[in-house]
This record gives C-alpha cells, structure tokens and sequence, in this order.
C-alpha cells in the first residue's frame, strides 16, 4: 500500500458557507473522510499547512508548499496539495519550476463546490487525485481535476462556475480517470536526478495588457517594481508602432536599463510567433524581446519569478527561459 500526504490549504473544497459567502474551514482529517474509499489504495497522512481562498496565495506560500513536500519527500510515495481553483494553475506552475524532476507525484486538486454539500465535484476529485498519486507510474507536478490529468505546466482555468474548469493548454491531458480507472494517453519519461529543490522566488515579475488605445506610459511605470514584464498582445505577437501609440522607444528605453521583456498573446491557444508579421519581428530582432511561444501566462510568470530568484544577470535568464522545464514548451530556442 502506498503512503501518501495530503496536504490542505483551503480553496472552495475545504468551504463552508458563512454569513459572507464561502470560506475554508474543513481541515484535511474532515476532507479526508469523506472519501473513505481511499483506504482500498493508500495510506493517508495529513497536513494542515495553509486555509486560504486561493485569491490570497502568494509567491512565499507557494515556497511554504515547498518547504513542506521537501521535508517529508523522503517518507512519502506521493503528495496531494487540496487547494482553491482560482490561483490552481500558478501554483501547479510554480511548483513544476520550484520541485524538478520528481519521481514521485506531486498532484494538486480542489472544487467547484464544497466537500460538504450533497452534489459537489468536491469527493471525486479527491479521490482521483489520491488514486493518481497511489500509482507507481505516476510522477512530477500535475492537476487532476474533474477526471482529467494536467502537466503542472500546461493548465488553465477557463471556467469560473462549471466543474470542467480546467484545460491542458497546447498540450494534451496526460490521463483520465473514470470510475477508479486511470486511462494514461502517454507517458512522460522520469527524468533523472530528481528531485531538484529550489527555494527562490522573485515577484518582480509584471503583466501589460495591450488594447487598441492604449500607449506605452503605463508600461514604463511599470518599470521601478519589475525586473521582468509580460506583454500580452494580440494574435501571434506585436507592437503597436503606430504614430499616437509608439513603443519602440519605450522598449529600447526598457531593455536598455536591464528589464526582461516578454512577450505573449491573448489568445488562449496556439501561442506567439513574434517573427511572422513585421510588427512583432521588429520587436523580437531589434528590440530583442523574448516571446512565450506555446507556453501558458501561468508558467511564463512563474518560470520567470523561478529565473529571477536565481539570477539578474541577462544571459543566465535568456538561457533559463529558453531552456525546457517540465514540458512547459515544446519550442527549443538556441
Ligand atoms: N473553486 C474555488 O476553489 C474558488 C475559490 N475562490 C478559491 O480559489 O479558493
């Protein structure tokens, strides 16, 4: 039988209803009870760290989460990290940049609706996700989440209210999980010299939403508390250079005082190619922005506040960023 941690930190599956809507209350002996059919699998420890609405997670409790998988990796098969759906996917992403190479699963689940209640995803995410991390064949950082498994890296949500609220984004699901069953599409090879720890993070990281109108003086403002910032910009990737709303200087301005500049789209998938249309290729080979390719906004944000806690110099972050962690692109940049 296989020793798992379950380790809560709030979110709506350890929800109560209170007089100002839901709150986490429900420790993880409470979550744990309800999905007594785990005992025909594993054997559960738990570990109270956290009771948070994931809205309150921030970059040091992502560490703590660390902290506590890297103190009681060595006496654990696998770990369960119950935690609210709305940061979900920053935290998997995290976690895939702080804990590399695991051997061991490291799964992170919550709801859409309180364990307590009669009709919740709550107790079959629960139980999927102890499943998941029972198995010898399962390793590294994902999500399990109403029946399907997620690279750590690879997640969004995209649904505020409906039980399928997460997507694997340009990347498949590695698995389902039905009726106790795991149907595995592929297996992801465990690389070796795992696990990797690190315990560093950087939130100077910021975003810059681009819509029609808008000019560059928000982003430079940006520029006194971030050492990295993501652009999100239309279709594929570019610049607006456009008389009223230039920021070629802006950019030059940026990049010439040492800020790491990135670039991504708001378009949900497929990714950016800065090079095929002039305004972005301008960009990308003059101004020498990096781009996310097929990356998700939550792995680029973390992998860049993971990069940042290591290192300020700007080779070592372009050669970090552009090196593959956890299957977080398929694009190799030399
Ligand atoms: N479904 C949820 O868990 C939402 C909740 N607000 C949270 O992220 O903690």
């Amino acid at each position: 039988m296989r020793n798992i941690l379950l380790i809560s930190t709030g979110g709506t599956i350890a929800s109560v209803k209170t007089s100002q809507g839901l709150a986490p209350q429900i420790g993880p002996d409470d979550l744990l009870g309800y999905v007594p059919a785990h005992r025909e699998f594993c054997r559960v420890d738990t570990l109270p760290l956290l009771n948070l609405d994931s809205t309150n997670m921030q970059p040091h409790h992502w560490l703590q989460i660390v902290g506590a998988i890297r103190e009681h990796y060595q006496r654990y098969d696998g770990f369960v990290v119950c935690h609210g759906t709305d940061t979900m996917a920053y935290t998997a992403a995290a976690l895939s940049y702080l804990i590399q190479k695991s051997p061991k699963p490291i799964v992170v689940t919550g709801a859409q609706k309180p364990i307590d209640l009669d009709v919740t995803d709550a107790r079959t995410n629960l139980l999927d996700s102890l499943r998941y991390a029972s198995s010898s064949r399962s390793h590294g950082v994902v999500i399990v989440f109403d029946g399907k498994v997620i690279l750590g890296t690879r997640a969004r949500k995209e649904r505020t209210k409906s039980y399928n609220a997460f997507s694997s984004i340009n990347y498949p699901y590695l698995a389902t999980i039905q009726d106790g069953r795991i149907t595995r599409f592929f297996t992801v090879p465990v690389p070796d010299g795992g696990p990797v720890f690190y315990n560093q993070l950087s939130c100077r990281v910021g975003l810059f939403k681009l819509i029609p109108g808008m000019g560059p003086q928000l982003l430079l403002a940006m520029a006194d508390s971030c050492d990295a910032i993501i652009i999100e910009s239309f279709g594929v990737g570019g610049l607006p250079a456009d008389p009223g709303c230039d920021f070629t200087a802006a950019l030059t301005q940026l990049t010439g005082r040492g800020k790491t500049v990135v670039m991504t789209t708001q378009v949900p998938y497929e990714g950016s190619d800065m090079a095929v249309y002039q305004v972005g290729h301008l960009a990308k080979r003059q101004l020498g922005l990096l781009e996310s390719y097929d990356m998700t906004l939550e792995a680029t944000v973390t992998k860049l506040m993971w990069i940042l806690g290591q290192t300020c110099d700007p080779a070592r972050i372009q050669a970090l960023y552009h090196a593959p962690v956890g299957l977080d692109t398929l694009y190799a940049e030399t």
